[in-house]
């Protein structure tokens, strides 16, 4: 299967001069195309920044950092851009969204940027996304007349809105109680099965427990890696316990 994502060596410091402390230090990873994946590892480990590192959000100090065959250390600034806004989905723990715009209008707003033309096409898709997410009827709220979990996947929506190759989620459930983050990881699955790669920043074991590899990081590196087979809706427990042990093992 083609790699999406291949993460060579990477190096990724802060600090300055003689203080400098490498946060990710040496970090080989691959994820396929349509896989899903997690990263887990204590606070500090640097989970957030191997994303941002894989996505292109952040320069890296060595190693490189090849996506759908582009190598992303080596393009600029414009492109790189270019290529996070189309072939790319981003979701955080709060979605950022603009107080003076309703939920649709925050959805379809990157890709109106610069394709004002195809407005009602962007609309139409738009609702068909929240239909599927289930927040159909919320179009014209605006973002503080709704829950945590409906802002999230209003948030999903927009990530989806570009057909992405790929999600970078960094804590998606993290704000959400766990039937909201049951529902948000049962999108995700369907997602998923439609084709998107997602790799997911996670402290949930019940969340990474629904991916088909989880790696765990330390200290910059990614120290081991868990593989499960797709996720099918059973066995949710016996996955559960299976990541918990592994994390345990790992020192998480
Ligand atoms: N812009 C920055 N400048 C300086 N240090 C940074 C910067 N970003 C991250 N760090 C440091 O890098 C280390 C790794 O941070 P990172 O956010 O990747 O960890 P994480 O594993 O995602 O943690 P958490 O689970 O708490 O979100 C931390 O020690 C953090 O303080």
């Amino acid at each position: 299967m083609k790699k999406i994502i291949i993460g060579d060596n990477i190096v990724k410091s802060f600090g300055v001069e003689d203080e400098q402390r490498n946060v990710l230090d040496g970090v080989s990873v691959e994820i396929t195309e349509g896989e899903f994946v997690a990263v887990m590892g204590p606070s500090g480990s640097g989970k957030s920044t191997l994303m941002f590192a894989l996505s292109g959000m952040d320069s890296v100090n060595g190693g490189k950092v090849v996506f759908d065959g582009m190598d992303l250390t080596e393009v600029g600034e414009k492109e790189l851009s270019e290529i996070r806004r189309t072939k790319m989905g981003f979701i955080f723990q709060q979605p950022t969204m603009l107080k003076n715009l309703n939920i649709l209008d925050n959805i379809i707003l990157p890709s109106m940027r610069d394709n004002r033309k195809n407005a009602p096409k962007i609309s139409e898709k738009a609702r068909m996304l929240m239909e599927r997410v289930g927040i159909g009827d919320l179009e014209k709220r605006d973002i503080t007349q709704v829950s945590g979990g409906q802002l999230q996947r209003a948030g999903i929506c927009r990530a989806l809105m570009n057909n992405p190759k790929i999600i970078f989620g960094d804590e998606p459930t993290g704000a959400l109680n766990s039937k909201s983050s049951e529902e948000i990881m049962d999108i995700f699955s369907e997602i998923n099965a439609d084709g998107t790669a997602l790799m997911l920043v996670t402290h949930d074991a019940k969340v990474a427990a629904r991916t088909d590899r989880i790696m765990f990081m330390r200290d910059g590196k990614i120290v081991s890696e868990l593989k499960l087979p797709k996720f099918d809706g059973k066995d949710i427990e016996v996955r559960v316990d299976e990541v918990t042990v592994k994390m345990r093992e790992v020192g998480i």
